[in-house]
């Protein structure tokens, strides 16, 4: 019997929960299989060799002629179950015994002495944000708020803090890359409107470079606390890119008009020192010292009076609060249409095809 419509979704939830990047060829087989089963035949035109990522697609779609849908279907969730291995349970065990949901290896939740650290953990990939680590983050933003902690912080492992969205996510989602946007575009509203809403003092310490989403969301945190190794960047034009994050309207509320143009429509790439001068980082330290320092400060400040922080945060961000709703879902609805723009795929490309030019 072939697989059902269930077996069929399931397969594709399964696709989302991929620990591992299958690789180039996996993802685009599984695209081709994705397009047979829900279309039939390939039906688009073919897209010129200079659109190189749409053109393997197509090719891969097109490659698999007149397989019937019941046969993709099969054929794709066979090919997820060889990817995926048996689901893990979750467990509160491992590194850290005060580690808490989501269970993740990519982001690394604990609580200690009333500070719930939220760490972005893929240091070989410069903590680049895989699709999965976006709803990791927001749920355990969601649990951050409802924890005893009194103040929550972020922070990356290895090097860098976060280089932002990891550029190979539209390529690990299934569907054509109008739905990818749309997709992309309600999670990324939910993700930044978990930040907006946060209730809690929200503290960045930020061990190394940010960039993209990762320094744009450091707008609606209420502490940035920086090594003097960071450096700051939202390299968006040239990724054919605009900014998100809120950052259209609280980068020029910080820094003024000027100078959030330079980084966020220029791309320039700034210090911890300028960030500092320019209202986006509140402190800057020296890096072989940093780690200490911040946490000793962190550890006082968290012995506050929760409530006391809470509603003074509220009163802080409560006139805001419509204003950068409003924002967010503006930036996403433009960033959906820059998704499909052919400056965003040539940019793209442009990154992974970069180390080939090396
Ligand atoms: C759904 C929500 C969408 C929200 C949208 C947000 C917009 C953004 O955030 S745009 C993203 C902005 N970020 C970038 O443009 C960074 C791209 N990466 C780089 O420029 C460089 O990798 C680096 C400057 C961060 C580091 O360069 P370096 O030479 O030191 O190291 P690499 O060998 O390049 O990196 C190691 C390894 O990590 C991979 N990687 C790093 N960053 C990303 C990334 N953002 N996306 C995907 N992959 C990334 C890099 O490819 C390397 O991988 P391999 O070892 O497999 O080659």
């Amino acid at each position: 019997m072939g697989a059902s419509q269930k077996d069929f979704e399931n397969a594709m939830n399964q696709v989302k929960l991929l620990k591992e990047d299958p690789g180039n060829d996996a993802k685009l087989k599984l695209y081709a299989l994705y397009k047979q089963a829900t279309e039939g035949p390939c039906n688009v035109p073919e897209p010129g060799v200079l659109n190189s990522i749409s053109k393997a697609k197509w090719d891969a779609w097109n490659a698999l002629g007149s397989l019937p849908k019941e046969a993709a279907r099969q054929d794709y969730v066979e090919f997820v179950s060889s990817l995926s291995p048996s689901p893990k349970s979750c467990s509160l065990e491992g590194p850290g015994a005060n580690r808490s949901l989501p269970e993740s290896e990519d982001i690394v939740v604990t609580t200690e002495e009333n500070i719930t650290t939220i760490m972005f953990n893929r240091p070989t990939k410069k903590n680049a944000l895989t699709n999965e680590m976006y709803q990791d983050i927001m749920l355990a933003m969601k649990a951050a708020s409802k924890d005893n902690s009194t103040i929550t912080v972020f922070t990356g492992s290895g090097d860098y803090y976060s280089s932002g969205n990891d550029l190979t996510n539209f390529m690990k989602i299934s569907g054509d890359l109008k739905q990818v946007a749309k997709e992309s575009s309600i999670t990324l509203r939910k993700f930044v409107d978990s930040f907006i809403d946060f209730p809690k003092p929200l503290v960045a310490v930020v061990n190394g470079p940010a960039m993209g989403i990762a320094a744009t969301v450091l707008g609606l945190f209420d502490a940035v606390y920086a090594s003097n190794r960071a450096t700051f960047h939202t390299p968006f034009s040239g990724l054919g890119l605009t900014p998100e994050g809120c950052s259209s309207y609280t980068f020029p509320k910080i820094m003024g008009r000027a100078k959030a143009t330079e980084m966020l429509i220029f791309g320039k790439k700034i210090t911890a020192t300028e960030a500092c001068a320019q209202g986006l980082v509140t402190e800057v330290f020296p890096d072989d010292s940093f780690q200490k320092e911040v946490w000793a400060r962190l550890k006082a400040y968290a012995k506050n009076p929760p409530n006391a922080m809470r509603i003074g945060k509220q009163l802080i961000r409560s006139t805001e609060k419509e204003n950068l709703h409003a924002v967010n879902a503006e930036e996403c609805r433009v960033l959906q249409e820059r998704w499909v723009s052919e400056e965003c795929m040539n940019g793209i490309q442009n990154f992974l095809s970069r180390k080939a030019k090396l």
